[in-house]
């Protein structure tokens, strides 16, 4: 069984969040002017493509990237389909056996990484509690926030952190079957960063592994 990529790919065509950095790779210096490499720079907010948030995102006492805990992205994962509904909190997700993990992606529509969607599934506020007593400790989404879009509040964002539910935003999940999956995810070492993005990768586990 060979690793399935999660991640959308980052083109200077990739969307991002209204407003903000918009993605760019060019050479800083061509193989012709250094007469031996090629030198790629690239310009991006932290909260483009697939990635993760740490707590110093919407909170200024909070942690930067490099205190998050490593394995929190690392581990057995559930992808479950949640597709039929508009938001997703506790009432929702009651229907889903999400025992014996404590990583939990959500489908809930197809992505397309060119265009910033103008609605989203959210979760609501009340995920937080319920996603940590059921061992949840990390949630991926397919969509860029956890949050309505026009969220000031970030209430969920906040439920989660405040819960111990860390936050990955922008996996792509359509080639993907629900079920269960070793996902690696893990963020740049960046110190003093709100954000990372990162190569997310599954792999499905098989019986006897
Ligand atoms: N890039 C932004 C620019 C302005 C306001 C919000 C964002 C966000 O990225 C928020 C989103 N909930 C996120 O965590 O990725
Ligand atoms: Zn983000
Ligand atoms: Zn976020």
């Amino acid at each position: 069984m060979k690793w399935i990529d999660i991640s959308q790919p980052l083109n200077n065509n990739i969307a991002t969040w209204p407003d903000d950095t918009p993605f760019s790779y060019e050479a800083a210096w061509t193989k012709e002017q250094t007469g031996s490499v090629n030198i790629g720079k690239i310009t991006m907010s932290l909260h483009t493509g697939t990635h993760i948030d740490a707590p110093f995102h919407f909170d200024n006492e909070g942690r930067k990237v490099i205190d998050l805990d490593i394995n929190i992205y690392i581990g057995p994962a559930r992808i479950i389909d949640v597709s039929q509904h508009k938001s997703i909190g506790a009432k929702e997700l009651a229907n889903y056996d999400l025992a014996g993990t404590s990583r939990l992606l959500l489908r809930t529509a197809p992505s397309n990484p060119y265009v910033f969607p103008n609605k989203i599934t959210y979760l609501r506020e009340g995920i937080g509690p319920f996603l940590k007593e059921k061992g949840i400790q990390l949630i991926g989404v397919d969509v860029p926030s956890v949050d309505p879009l026009d969220s000031k509040d970030m209430a969920a964002h906040y439920s989660l952190f405040n819960h111990g539910v860390h936050i990955l935003e922008n996996v792509v999940l359509d080639h993907v079957e629900p079920g269960d999956y070793e996902l690696i995810a893990q963020p740049l070492p960046l110190e003093a960063a709100d954000g990372s993005p990162v190569r997310a990768v599954i792999k499905p586990i098989q019986k006897g592994d």
